[in-house]
């Protein structure tokens, strides 16, 4: 077991989504990867990630060969679907004094995907917050400091939960140790959906 993080600007809703309401998410984002199909993105050093990666809204962030960025279109070209009014309902509800978020990240691990500790520092505005929303699998969230190295804290994320990182917490590295695969029965195929909602512009 892992304690909740005592980090400021941190906040975890525990069970936020309901199991319903989790799987008419699920719904809403299987229509939205029919649309923009996951992908699995390399490093601007054409590393692999673990992690396979689609996106909803205006921009939907990508990685290649030519770097970490926001893009306006997917890669086969096609603009982005819609974030899902569900979706976006979590935000309205935890961060309604945030402008409109322009990003739904969709990531989603398989058995053994990770990601490494990083910050979410492509965006224009750091005042504005990062939503994330957790579904299927149990997730290891490890949060860090605004430099790099120090001391971090753990935290399992269950389906269901979200997390608003804003203020101090905005700029801290923070990632994804590993996942419990099978943990969870709401992915037939198991493997776990992590939603990050972002203010880009
Ligand atoms: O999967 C998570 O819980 C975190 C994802 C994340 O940090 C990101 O997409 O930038
Ligand atoms: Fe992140």
């Amino acid at each position: 077991m892992t304690a909740p993080l005592s980090i400021r600007d941190f906040s975890l809703f525990h069970g936020f989504l309901d199991r319903s309401a989790q799987e008419s998410m699920v719904a809403d984002l299987r229509a939205a990867l029919e649309v923009a199909p996951l992908v699995q993105p390399v490093t601007p050093r054409g590393r692999p990630m673990s992690v396979r990666m689609s996106a909803a809204g205006r921009f939907g962030w990508i990685t290649d060969r030519k770097g970490y960025r926001y893009s306006e279109t997917h890669p086969d070209g096609q603009p982005w679907p819609p974030i899902p009014d569900s979706v976006r309902a979590v935000w309205d509800a935890v961060v309604p004094d945030a402008r409109p978020p322009e990003c739904c990240l969709i990531n989603w691990y398989g058995e053994g995907a990770r990601m490494g500790l990083h910050q979410d520092r492509d965006e224009a505005d750091f005042d504005q917050p990062v939503v994330s929303i957790s579904l299927g699998d149990d997730g290891l969230f490890r949060m860090g400091n605004v430099e790099r190295g120090g001391k971090t804290e753990s935290v399992w994320l269950r389906s269901g939960d979200v997390v608003v990182m804003g203020g101090a917490a905005r700029l801290r590295h923070h990632g994804v140790d590993r996942i419990r695969f099978g943990s969870s029965t709401l992915l037939p195929k198991g493997g776990r959906i992590n939603l990050t909602l972002r203010v880009v512009s």
